[in-house]
């Protein structure tokens, strides 16, 4: 009885001093700074970078800032970014109105070189509103041990990447596939062993040079936003130029995505619609996948779509 009581108590005290994840987000978006426990890595030359875990981090937890520029849709409207920096906007919908986060200005905060996971995310984009602003935040949802990658969900759209990603599972399935029918051709031969080992190094090797060529055939995919973080871009300007049309198709379908959701540019929807469909959805659903998470999570303890007032 008496160390039930206890029991109870201490399961009291760790609740009251345990740090509210809203709270702990409200301390680091005053302070302007990352909560430590985070540190960005060069993953490789498609990826690029991400940010890693150097501490433990529970299930719940705030995690990092997506710090940038809030700005209303109609000024994201009117920038002129290139498609580089398109990938560091972050559209949302607050109080019924169009924002945007703008974090395509390198400024050393984590938050922005988080990397997209839409599989299995560890971590999921809350609206936390200070001092009557919003602020976008990361939050685990599951817990994330030292040494992960932190990831979420960019939004149910078609990422030039997600592309590249189903091409190496079909790539590994037939891998798969080659060695089954090798081996069970091998069963009836003494020599198998040896065979079957010399096609299994033969279809690896098939595999890599597969891969190799998927992804030198999506370097040169209009629609591959890797192909913009890849180094020849920035330094050739041939480059820059071959993209410049195609950057400013983004801009015209980051427009009509935003159209669509206000009332006065009625006028002049229909060809941008019909020049950039693809950029359209990604805007479209990453705002989506945010308003879901917010809903999804307004019946979660540790609300997410918080007023905080200083
Ligand atoms: C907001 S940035 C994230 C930081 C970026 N990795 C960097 O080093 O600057 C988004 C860009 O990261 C890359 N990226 C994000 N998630 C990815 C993934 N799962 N696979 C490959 N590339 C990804 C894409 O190039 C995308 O345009």
């Amino acid at each position: 009885m008496e160390n039930t009581r206890v029991r109870n108590r201490a399961i009291m005290l760790k609740r009251k001093t345990r740090i509210r994840p809203v709270n702990d987000a409200r301390t680091y978006i005053l302070s302007l700074r990352d909560k430590p426990g985070f540190m960005e890595r060069f993953i490789d030359s498609n990826k690029g970078g991400g940010v890693f875990a150097t501490q433990p981090v529970e299930a719940g937890a705030f995690v990092l800032e997506y710090r940038g520029e809030l700005i209303s849709a109609e000024e994201c409207r009117a920038r002129d970014y290139t498609e580089l920096q398109s990938v560091f906007l972050f559209e949302f919908e607050w109080q019924g109105r169009h924002w945007c986060i703008d974090a395509s200005k390198e400024d050393k905060s984590l938050g922005r070189l988080i990397n997209d996971n839409h599989k299995s995310p560890n971590c999921t984009m809350k609206k936390i509103v200070v001092n009557d602003r919003p602020h976008l935040c990361l939050f685990a949802v599951k817990k994330i041990e030292i040494g992960s990658e932190i990831e979420y969900n960019y939004g149910d759209s078609q990422w030039p990447w997600r592309k590249k990603e189903a091409k190496h599972r079909t790539s590994v399935l037939e891998t798969k596939t080659s060695l089954i029918e090798h081996s069970s051709h091998d069963d009836s031969n003494n020599d198998a062993v040896v065979t079957q080992e010399a096609k299994h190094r033969t279809s690896v090797l098939e595999t890599k040079t597969s891969l190799i060529e998927h992804s030198s055939h999506d370097d040169s995919n209009n629609d591959a936003v890797v192909t913009q973080h890849s180094s020849h871009d920035d330094s050739n300007n041939d480059a820059v130029v071959t993209q410049a049309p195609k950057q400013q198709a983004s801009v015209l379908e980051r427009k009509t995505s935003l159209t669509e959701h206000s009332s006065h540019d009625d006028s002049n929807n229909d060809a941008v619609v019909t020049q950039a469909p693809k950029q359209q959805a990604s805007v479209l659903e990453r705002k989506t996948s945010l308003t879901e998470h917010s809903s999804h999570d307004d019946s979660n303890n540790d609300a997410v779509v918080t007023q905080v007032k200083e």
